[in-house]
């Protein structure tokens, strides 16, 4: 089998210009190839052999072995993924080669598996894992990415022989089924009539599931064009933001330094052009912090809120790993504040520790919902407290490239019950007149507004809302009618932040 180098090939970055409009159903064409005679059932493992014949090229090995783990064991593809690169000893244009498969199969999946499932005449649940894994990392090179089609298709049966000996011919008629239509029209002969469904086309054409599509096309007023821009904004891999840490680094400086611009709102933020940012010298000496520029401005705005007497008693109800407990900790060394940041997870409660280090913050490692009975989170005790609630992470799909396709609507109700819980926590722990801000990075209303409102008045204190939109730096556009403030990745550039402010008035 030939190759013609395929990590030397430009990636078809534009692919997305083509996939950005709506497309109409077109009649579904007879089941494709694949009897599945050829199906290997004891080829589970996932993992491709590492001895005999070289299965294909080190970079799609490595994407092939990270897809299977995140679906086998449930791995984080970002975490799982450098591992394997350490592993494999890539760098370099390999490494980012895995990146891009790696992310871009995981972020398709759903388009991926509609497109698999109808050339092989099958539903994929119905084809091995180790196979399945195998023709969505080929199809998606295939249909998203400047890979010649017969490097593609010859690479995938190369890959499938290795991992699913016995599928290797099934593997071949599948890929080849779909190289023969373009993306394109497979978007129009699979994806919903749009003006029937708007939700369940953008699904397909943009690949998100349509629940998430609904709820985020809820929280934009319905506006199907706004959300579609929303959905187009998720499916590029983010800028990486870092903090410069008040009192310890200047944005503009640090800017300079890493070969970055200073960020468009926060003043603390910083847009890295690239590159790996755990490398560079501020991060390591603690004068920054990598952090989305969102994060950012809504920890800052909780310390914007007026506070009138005592200022300087933070508390950071849902601290880890501790990007808002270092913003909130370097801002409380040069007011004299202390910051005490509380975290459930022991593993997190100790990435706080390391992210803080020399700064006033002290970490309970415990529930935060603990208000009132642990001596250390005295109701009334503190003046400003932050609850950056555990949540679905809707917000945040654009660094998680998995995650989209894992969430499920049954996520909502532990999630918001524990959300409302915090939020009566935060409120009992919050002295008369001092400030709460409520925090998410999902967009989801369940999990903003109705959290927030029923948190409120579950937790028998009474709470004025301030409006949050004049504690965000002047300028920001779109910030909505007030008093809480949603984020937007396609508006602002962020992550999807929801920001609600409360001041305890009794
Ligand atoms: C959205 S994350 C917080 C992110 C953090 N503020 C930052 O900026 O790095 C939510 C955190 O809340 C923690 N958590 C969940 N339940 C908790 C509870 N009952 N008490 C305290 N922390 C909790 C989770 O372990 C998770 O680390």
């Amino acid at each position: 089998m030939t190759d013609s180098n395929p990590a030397d090939q430009p990636h078809r970055a534009d692919r997305r210009h083509s996939a950005d409009r709506p497309h109409n159903a077109g009649p579904r064409r007879p089941g494709g190839p694949g009897s599945g005679r050829e199906q290997n059932r004891d080829a589970r493992s996932g993992r491709a052999p590492r001895a005999g014949r070289p299965p294909s090229d080190p970079a799609r090995q490595a994407a092939y072995e990270a897809i299977a783990a995140v679906h086998r064991d449930d791995a984080y593809a970002n975490l799982v993924l450098s591992q394997i690169l350490r592993e494999s000893r890539l760098h370099g244009r390999d490494a980012a080669f895995a990146t891009e498969l790696t992310y871009g199969t995981l972020r398709t999946l759903g388009t991926l598996d509609l497109i698999i499932a109808d050339a092989a005449g099958r539903d994929v649940a119905r084809i091995d894992p180790p196979a399945r894994d195998a023709l969505r990392l080929g199809a998606y090179q295939l249909l998203f990415t400047r890979v010649p089609s017969h490097a593609a298709v010859n690479q995938t049966v190369d890959l499938v022989r290795s991992v699913a000996p016995g599928a290797a011919g099934f593997a071949n008629a599948v890929m080849r089924g779909i190289s023969e239509t373009s993306l394109d029209d497979w978007l129009t002969k699979l994806a919903p009539d749009y003006a029937e469904n708007p939700a369940a086309n953008l699904a397909v054409v943009h690949n998100h599931p349509e629940w998430i599509i609904r709820s985020f096309a809820e929280s934009l007023g319905g506006d199907m064009e706004d959300t579609a821009r929303l959905l187009i904004e998720d499916n590029q891999p983010p800028t990486v933001h870092l903090c410069a840490r008040p009192g310890r680094a200047d944005a503009v400086d640090l800017a300079d330094e890493v070969g970055g611009v200073p960020g468009a709102f926060s003043p603390y933020s910083v847009y890295l052009s690239g590159g790996a940012p755990g490398e560079l010298a501020a991060i390591r000496d603690g004068r920054a912090h990598v952090q989305d520029e969102g994060s950012q401005l809504v920890a800052a705005a909780l310390l914007a809120a007026p506070v009138e007497g005592q200022d300087d008693r933070w508390l950071d109800l849902c601290a880890g790993p501790g990007g808002k407990a270092g913003l909130l900790g370097s801002i409380a060394a040069l007011r004299g504040a202390e910051v005490t940041a509380v975290e459930i997870a022991d593993h997190r409660a100790r990435l706080v520790e390391q992210a803080t280090i020399g700064l006033p913050v002290t970490v309970l490692p415990t529930d935060g919902r603990t208000v009132g009975r642990d001596p250390d989170l005295p109701e009334e005790g503190f003046d400003r407290v932050l609850v950056d609630a555990p949540c679905t992470g809707l917000g945040s799909l654009r660094r998680r490239p998995e995650s989209r396709w894992r969430r499920t609507p049954a996520d909502l109700p532990p999630l918001t019950r524990l959300q409302r819980e915090l939020l009566v926590a935060a409120l009992r722990a919050v002295r008369p007149g001092g400030v709460v801000a409520y925090v998410t990075c999902s967009p989801h209303m369940v999990e903003t507004q109705v959290t927030v409102s029923e948190g409120a008045r579950r937790s028998g204190v009474e709470v004025d809302f301030v409006d949050a939109r004049p504690l965000l730096p002047p300028g920001m556009p779109k910030l909505g009618p007030g008093p809480t403030v949603q984020l937007w990745p396609h508006r602002h550039g962020t992550d999807a932040m929801f920001l609600a402010v409360l001041r305890r008035t009794g």
